[in-house]
């Protein structure tokens, strides 16, 4: 390229100007500069030279002809009829060649093509056996003007030829051009390093006073702008949290990651001995590792309807431990926050009043990880409390719920969970993988425990949980959760990822 830029400033020192570029020399080239290819190098030369002002250039428009695949063939290996010749034996020297050992020897299109033109040029002849060379040397003038073509764009034999060779399908017209070109008021015969940032060397050294600058190019296009974009899950957060929020519900409060056993288990009426609360499942923390006191008389009150019962309980009649309420954890679910906003509601001043509350936020377990689990993840979960709610209001609140969110085919089984009687798993019909699958949990919350955090007797909450990760993978066709969170997710992708999803 530069030689190229030097090739040009130094023809226009001697002559002048140029009249044709294809006139020129490219270096290295054997033949001038008539190809487009050649014309093609020769105009990033000029482009680079006008943007520095040392010439001034006119393009001239032409017709061109570039070279069909089969055109591009012929150069190569000669033409069909050449192909045959090549392939016979001179008459009298050896194994005349029958039309199918010649299909055989150079491909049934050139045996086909070929013979008859190789006939009709006087090139080749049948004998008893069969093909054989009835001259010791052809001309492939085809080859030649294939070449001839294919290095200049067109033929010296005229337009008549070119017409010909197009009409046979081996050569296509292209525009062309090539440029007259003339000094540019900052011509120099060298080519001067033109800075394009001024550094601190530049400024110490005093040499910024006589260096050249590269001129601003306000026509170039600017580099894309790296903008911020929301991850998979946070869109699918955001549309499920407008689903609660058109249904009338409102956020909870969920920032505390860390809980104590007492609100994540103990006021949710799970049993101490319950295996989720083994080290194997919860995280707990070291430093510091025991919460503050819960509220005592309600610490009390718990503590009692587990060791003894109460409201109509027999409780579950194991020692309690105080040590194992106050262990401080990593949330296992967003039911620990939960559980403290509904007592708040239970005992607010000027009585109980119906609420429906909702939390999308982090929990963490101590699980194995594999492509569908992850030791921490979102939970989504909505509490419904009012006077004398029934189960079927729970599965109706559900369905809405859920068809909001494109399910429409759901199915409850019953399950159990300790702080919800009667529980329900949700399974809905995935129509993509063409099963049913577990898509949440849910229940109407046990008086052991509504009852302790002061709830009157005839008011029913009830809740389902699910987690954001699973619809979220769904949705964006994921299939191991690595690729949606940590590490391994790539930027791109998040960039790239739609706003919505059906
Ligand atoms: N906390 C439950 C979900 C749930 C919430 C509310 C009521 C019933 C169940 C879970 O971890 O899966």
């Amino acid at each position: 390229m530069e030689s190229v830029q030097h090739l040009i400033l130094s023809e226009l020192d001697t002559q002048g100007k140029i009249e044709d570029t294809r006139t020129l020399m490219l270096p290295g080239a054997s033949q001038l500069a008539v190809s487009q290819d050649d014309q093609l190098h020769i105009l990033g030369a000029l482009n680079s030279l006008l943007s520095r002002e040392m010439v001034t250039y006119t393009t001239q428009e032409i017709q061109s002809h570039v070279l069909s695949d089969e055109g591009k063939q012929i150069a190569l290996q000669g033409s069909h009829e050449a192909r045959v010749w090549n392939a016979l034996p001179v008459k009298g020297e050896g194994k005349p060649l029958g039309p199918k050992d010649l299909k055989a020897k150079i491909g049934d299109e050139s045996a086909k093509i070929g013979q008859g033109v190789a006939f009709k040029n006087g090139w080749i002849g049948k004998d008893a056996d069969g093909f054989v060379k009835l001259v010791t040397s052809i001309h492939d003038s085809t080859q030649e003007d294939m070449r001839e073509v294919d290095s200049t764009g067109t033929l010296k034999a005229g337009e008549k030829a070119l017409a010909a060779l197009r009409k046979r399908k081996l050569i296509t017209q292209k525009k062309g051009q090539w440029f007259t070109v003339h000094k540019g008021p900052h011509f120099s015969a060298k080519v001067e390093k033109q800075e394009t940032d001024l550094t601190t060397e530049m400024l110490t050294s005093g040499s910024w006073k006589t260096s050249t600058y590269k001129k601003y190019n306000f026509e170039a296009d600017g580099i894309p702008t790296a903008g911020g974009a929301l991850h998979p899950l946070l869109k699918v957060r955001e549309e499920i949290r407008n689903i609660f929020l058109e249904m009338g519900f409102a956020e909870m409060p969920t920032a505390s990651y860390v809980e104590s056993g007492f609100w994540c288990f103990d006021s949710l009426f799970v049993p101490q001995q319950h295996p989720a609360r083994d080290l194997q499942d919860t995280f707990y923390l070291s430093d510091p590792a025991v919460s503050l006191p819960p509220p005592q008389d309600y610490y009390k009150t718990v503590s009692e309807v587990h060791e003894k019962g109460g409201y109509g309980s027999i409780g579950y009649r194991a020692p309690w431990s105080e040590a194992d309420s106050r262990k401080l954890l990593l949330r296992t679910h967003t039911t620990a926050s939960s559980a403290a906003l509904l007592r708040t509601i239970a005992t607010q001043p000027g009585g109980f009043k119906p609420a429906k509350l909702f939390s999308i936020d982090r929990v963490f377990r101590n699980e194995a990880t594999d492509a569908t689990h992850l030791a921490e993840f979102h939970q989504v979960e909505g509490v419904v409390a009012d006077r004398n709610l029934t189960l079927a209001d729970l599965i109706g609140f559900m369905r809405v719920f859920f068809s909001k969110m494109g399910i429409h085919q759901l199915r409850f089984k019953p399950a159990y969970n300790p702080y919800t009687e009667p529980s329900l798993e949700i399974f809905a019909f995935h129509p993509m993988l063409k099963k049913w699958v577990e898509i949440g949990n849910s229940g109407m919350f046990r008086p052991e425990m509504l009852e302790p955090m002061g709830f009157p007797k005839d008011v029913r909450v009830h809740g389902w949980g699910l987690s954001l990760e699973r619809p979220t993978m769904i949705r964006y066709g994921i299939n191991n959760i690595r690729t949606l969170v940590g590490h391994k997710t790539s930027i791109e992708a998040v960039e790239r990822s739609p706003s919505v999803r059906f």
